[in-house]
C-alpha cells in the first residue's frame, strides 16, 4: 500500500511539462505541477528544471525553512539517479590519457634530439 516509488533519470524526465512538473532535490522527488503558479521565484525557473534534479538550484537560492516544509507536501517518491557517478569518470580518464600521452610524446622528442646529437 504504502510502497515507495523509485524514480530513475528516464523516469523524472517522463515530468517535464507544465501540466505534468517533477523536480527531484536532495534525493527525493517532488510533483511540482500545481505548486508552478504559487511559486514566490516564478514558474520560469521551475520550468527550466522540470524533470531533473534541481537540487543545486534549489540550494543555491538559500531557500528558507518554510520553502522545505513545502516540499513535504509534494513529495512522490525517492530518486535513484542511476547515471551517478558515470558522468565524471570518462572526463577524468581523458584527462589522465591526455597527460599520459603528452609526457610519452615529450620523451620521446627527447629520445630523437639525443640521438639526433650523438
Ligand atoms: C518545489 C520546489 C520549490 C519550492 C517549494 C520553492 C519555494 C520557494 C519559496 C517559499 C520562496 C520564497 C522565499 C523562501 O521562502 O525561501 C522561493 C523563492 C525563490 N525560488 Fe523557489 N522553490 C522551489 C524550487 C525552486 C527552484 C528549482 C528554483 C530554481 C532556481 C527556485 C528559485 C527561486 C528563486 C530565484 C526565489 C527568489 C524569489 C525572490 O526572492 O524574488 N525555486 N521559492
Amino acid at each position: 500500500m504504502s510502497e515507495i516509488k523509485n524514480f530513475t533519470m528516464a523516469d523524472l524526465a517522463q515530468h517535464s511539462t507544465r501540466d505534468d512538473l517533477y523536480l527531484a532535490i536532495g534525493g527525493k522527488v517532488y510533483d511540482c505541477t500545481t505548486f508552478i503558479d504559487e511559486h514566490p521565484g516564478g514558474e520560469e525557473v521551475l520550468l527550466d528544471e522540470a524533470g531533473k534534479d534541481a537540487t543545486e538550484s534549489f540550494d543555491d537560492v538559500g531557500h528558507s525553512n518554510q520553502a522545505r516544509d513545502q516540499l513535504r507536501e509534494m513529495y512522490v517518491g525517492e530518486f535513484k539517479n542511476d547515471n551517478a557517478g558515470k558522468k565524471d569518470k570518462p572526463g577524468v580518464k581523458t584527462t589522465s590519457k591526455t597527460i599520459t600521452t603528452a609526457q610519452s610524446l615529450e620523451s620521446g622528442r627527447f629520445v630523437s634530439w639525443v640521438k639526433a646529437f650523438f
